[in-house]
């Protein structure tokens, strides 16, 4: 399981204070996978540092299996595999398979256990046939993989990945994310961030929305969808800065937008034709986190009509 209670982190750069975190309470459930979703630095990968124990936070506690990344860091790091999307996490000049066996050593693994665990990870991962191969011949996809059975090697039940599919291919990505829902199936638990919405719709147990270092709203994709309520869509000739976030699609003529129904009393919209729908994971994120700079220098200085 994995919890955070109040957790704040504040980076102190000269005299300048970034509140990274804000009293962030989350919990994923044992077996289930959460997925963090938000804009560049929203906070997700500060989070997934505190919970690997990499950073401290200012204030609050996390725990991984009910231990505590402030007290009991040790005991944390038994319990996770973190899977990072730096490329520079291994030795260019090793091997797939001495890589994995050189940090299983660092780990304390005897080198008979470390092979045959390194070689049934390279088959779990798909890279058995490139386990002889330098890591400095590997395309991103196969570096991921390679992380990914790295953070396996001493089979912890929580796993954290910062973005696990940023830069794959299609196919890969696709590959990866069956790889993860696998280990869902062995009953870990995963926290991810992500920014492929689709990829948190298909895998996602629950989802968090990260604004500016605070939890926006949480849920089941179905809670989320209910928070939002239905979305209109609308087709306008006109476009104002109040509504230019729901734009979904342009042409020469039209726009085509999707406003959340609950939202459409604080904008301004003339449209010429307009439906009602379920809400997308887009029109949730667009509602709850919408546009970072959305309410920077532009004062609401009068309340917004929908007109025909
Ligand atoms: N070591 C650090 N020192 C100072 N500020 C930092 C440090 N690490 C992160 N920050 C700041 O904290 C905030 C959160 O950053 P973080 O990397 O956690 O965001 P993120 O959601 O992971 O973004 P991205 O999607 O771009 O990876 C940002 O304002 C970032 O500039």
């Amino acid at each position: 399981m994995i919890e955070t209670v109040d957790l704040t982190k504040i980076f102190k750069i000269k005299r300048k204070e970034i509140k990274a975190l804000d009293s962030i309470s989350i919990n994923v459930e044992k077996g289930k996978i959460g997925a963090l979703v938000g804009h560049n630095g929203a906070g997700k990968t500060t989070l997934l540092k505190i919970l690997s124990t990499l950073v401290l936070p200012t204030s609050g506690d996390a725990f991984i299996n009910g231990y505590s990344v402030t007290r009991e860091e040790k005991k944390v790091r038994e319990n996770i595999g973190l899977v990072t999307v730096s490329e520079r996490a291994f030795y260019y000049r090793l091997t797939a398979l001495d890589n994995l066996i050189f940090f299983a050593s660092l780990q304390g693994l005897s080198l008979g256990d470390a092979r045959k665990r390194a070689n049934q990870l390279l088959d779990f991962v798909g890279l058995s046939e490139w386990k002889n191969v330098p890591y400095m011949k590997f395309s991103t996809g196969m570096q991921k993989k390679l992380a990914l059975a790295r953070a396996l090697m001493t089979d912890p039940p929580v796993l954290l990945m910062d973005e696990p599919t940023l830069g794959l291919d299609l196919v890969s990505a696709r590959e990866f994310r069956a790889t993860i829902r696998k280990l869902k199936e062995k009953n870990k638990t995963i926290l991810l961030s992500s920014h492929y919405l689709r990829e948190i719709e298909e895998l996602a147990d629950i989802i968090f929305l990260i604004k500016r270092g605070k939890i926006v709203a949480s849920g089941t994709l179905d809670e989320l969808k209910r928070m939002t309520g239905k979305v209109l869509e609308i087709i306008t000739h006109e476009i104002n800065d109040e509504i230019r976030k729901f734009v979904i699609y342009s042409t020469d003529k039209d726009y085509i937008l999707r406003i959340p129904e609950t939202e459409i009393d604080k904008v301004t919209v003339h449209y010429k034709e307009v439906e009602e729908k379920d809400p997308t994971l887009d029109d949730i994120y667009i509602h709850f986190v919408g546009e970072v700079e959305e309410d920077i220098g532009r004062g609401r200085s009068r309340p917004w009509r929908l007109r025909e």
